[in-house]
């Protein structure tokens, strides 16, 4: 196998839609790492909903804690910086996505599925550490999930590019606590150029909707497609 064939194949979000039942199938893969870091990040986002959906009389004992596990992570780790990729779309790269990243604890995360015509949708809810307005979602918070999501439907439709213009409708607010769902498909391509749109439902509202423009990054195509791009 050739390094830019095997980087292939380690890359997520690769799902084959026709190989999707009409209930979808992940297009990124859910395993716990060996390491524990995905349980040590759902530990850490059930820390920060309680931090910041909280008030504490008295959290000195708490800090330290925290402190002490701080200097003891940063002790053992092994720093993963985006030169040691080598390619987009490996575990190592999607790992620490603030949006589906599964070692990232600001992720909530998403966890996308796929259809047959590579439509992406990923149901959640979103807690007080989301919050914008009282009890909705913050509007960056909708934007950020929104990009992903765009860019998740382009990986599933095997073009993808980065964002050049991302435009958003926030039709209503979109709850917190409540069962909310995204779904997104890649509409047309023309040369480098790529149309994504997506929509953010609660129940039957129509909380927001999104439209993208992304274009091809020079250099992503074929036997370059593992060249590492620079920003
Ligand atoms: C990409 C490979 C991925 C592989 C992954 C596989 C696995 C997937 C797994 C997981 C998916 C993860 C998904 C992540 C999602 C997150 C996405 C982001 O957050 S991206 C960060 C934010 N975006 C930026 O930082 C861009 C900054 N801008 C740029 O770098 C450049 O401006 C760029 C690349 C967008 C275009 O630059 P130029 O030099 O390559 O190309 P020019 O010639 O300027 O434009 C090409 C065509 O596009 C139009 N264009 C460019 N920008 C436009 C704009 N803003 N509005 C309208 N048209 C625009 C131009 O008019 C031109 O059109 P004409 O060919 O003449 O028809």
């Amino acid at each position: 196998m050739t390094a830019s064939n095997e980087a292939e194949q380690n890359q997520v979000g690769t799902a084959d839609p026709a190989a999707a039942s009409s209930e979808g199938i992940p297009l990124l893969p859910q395993d716990e790492t060996p390491s524990g870091s995905t349980e040590l990040a759902r530990e850490l986002r059930r820390l920060r909903g309680l931090v910041a959906g909280s008030v504490y009389e008295d959290v000195h004992d708490a800090v330290r804690t925290v402190r002490e596990l701080a200097d003891h992570l940063e002790a053992v780790g092994k720093p993963v910086r985006p030169k040691d990729y080598g390619t987009w779309g490996t575990p190592e790269h999607i790992g620490a996505n603030p949006a589906i990243g599964q070692r990232n604890p600001v992720s909530p995360p998403l966890e996308p599925v796929v259809f047959p015509d590579a439509t992406v949708r990923a149901d959640l809810e979103l807690g007080i550490e989301y919050q914008g307005p009282p009890g909705c979602v913050h509007g960056g918070i909708v934007a950020l999930l929104f990009d992903e999501m765009l860019g998740l439907a382009n990986a599933a439709s095997k073009s993808v590019g980065m964002t050049a213009d991302l435009r958003i409708t926030y039709s209503s607010p979109t709850p917190l606590y409540a069962p909310l769902r995204f779904e997104a498909r890649q509409d047309r391509v023309e040369g480098r150029k790529i149309w994504a749109s997506a929509t953010l439902h609660a129940g039957n509202t129509l909380c927001a909707s999104a439209e993208g423009l992304f274009v091809e990054p020079c250099g992503i195509r074929d036997h370059e497609r593992s060249r590492p791009i620079e920003g």
